[in-house]
């Protein structure tokens, strides 16, 4: 029988999360009925939205939800090998059973020379998010000026590249400086360190002084509230995340946003990736040909070890990750 550790939701987070919130506890597993698959998770990830969706749809005590890529080391599913990967939605586990109907497996093709973590970030969910919300959501054109916050992040750094994949020009920001320099060696035309600059309004105009045609916006809050001040005639935002304010105790009251939008005649689109997901075949297909070709350049923050995932978890909602925060088992 294999015993599965597995981290729960001890305790609802008030304000920013604390390892104390957490519980690690161990779930034996039953023996696999006909149909079923055992899984072992090799790569699992840690996100932004854990922390949002946690008060919205966990109770404490639940298993942590998230993504990870995993190996099947048994099956009694003709349909599933064992040594396959795939990646999964089974929360932050060790092990886990599946009939198989839930789990997408990793294209057969998948190169050798790439990580197969990558399927949790540049070509996995965070790719996506950066790949719909920018060619359909910001309906970028090439030419045009697009502003990316949370740059250096597993979704921003790919927004900025494939925005340069577009021919556009591209501004981002991150909160240090080694993150800056990042980004412009992945071929940011502008960055700069949100955290320092003195003025947001005046770096903002400087990097751009006709303004952005396209805004991705990771972080909200102050942030997107000057930001808005620069949109071009025309603009458009796609409202992806707004990191700034997730661990808020009390909702911040920002300026009010009309006027921008009316004189401007900006359209702003909140988004969900899940929601392109009919397409997300073409998309993995997409953003895999563009790393393989070497235009679009990824980097992993990797935690090694399970029992490290909480501390991960808040590591990245500081900011210490570059790229895509990972836990390796
Ligand atoms: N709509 C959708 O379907 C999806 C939305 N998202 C959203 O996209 C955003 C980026 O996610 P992802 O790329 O996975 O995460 P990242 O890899 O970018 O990690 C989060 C980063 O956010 C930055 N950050 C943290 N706090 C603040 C703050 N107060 N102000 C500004 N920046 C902050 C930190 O970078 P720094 O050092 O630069 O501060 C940190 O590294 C999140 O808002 C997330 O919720 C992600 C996936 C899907
Ligand atoms: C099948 C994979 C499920 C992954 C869920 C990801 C949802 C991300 C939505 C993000 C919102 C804000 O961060």
């Amino acid at each position: 029988m294999v015993t599965a550790k597995v981290w729960v939701l001890k305790k609802h987070f008030e304000g920013f999360p604390q390892t104390s919130d957490f519980e690690m506890k161990q779930e034996a597993l039953a023996n696999l009925k006909d149909g079923e698959l055992l899984l072992e998770s090799v790569f699992l990830s840690v996100d932004p939205y854990m922390r949002p969706y946690s008060k919205r749809d966990m109770k404490e005590g639940d298993v942590m939800i998230g993504t990870q890529v995993a190996r099947i080391v048994e099956s009694k599913n003709p349909a599933f090998a064992v040594g396959a990967f795939v990646v999964a939605n089974r929360g932050w586990r060790t092990h886990f059973i599946s009939d198989g109907k839930d789990l997408n497996l990793l294209p057969e093709s998948w190169p050798e020379s790439l990580p197969r973590s990558l399927a949790l970030g540049t070509i996995g969910m965070p790719g996506l998010t950066a790949y719909f919300g920018l060619f359909e959501v910001c309906k970028m054109k090439p030419g045009e000026t697009v502003l990316v916050n949370a740059a250096a992040g597993a979704v921003g750094s790919v927004v900025g590249q494939l925005a340069k994949i577009g021919g556009c020009k591209v501004v981002g920001c991150a909160g240090s400086d080694s993150k800056v320099a990042y980004l412009k060696k992945i071929g940011f035309d502008e960055a700069f360190n949100y955290k320092t600059v003195t003025s947001l309004d005046e770096t903002l105009r400087k990097a751009s002084p006709d303004g952005y045609d396209c805004f991705f916006d990771n972080v909200g809050g102050e942030f997107a509230s000057i930001a808005i001040n620069h949109m071009k005639k025309y603009g458009r935002i796609a409202v992806c995340g707004a990191i700034s304010q997730y661990n808020d105790t009390v909702p911040q009251k920002g300026p009010y946003i009309q006027f921008p939008m009316i004189f401007n005649e900006l359209s702003m689109k909140g988004f969900i990736v899940t929601s392109w997901y009919n397409r997300r075949e073409e998309g993995v297909k997409a953003l895999l040909k563009w790393v393989l070709e070497g235009k679009l350049k990824y980097h992993e923050q990797v935690t090694e070890r399970f029992e490290n995932m909480p501390a991960a978890f808040i590591g990245m909602l500081k900011g210490e990750n570059l790229g895509k925060a990972i836990i390796k088992v």
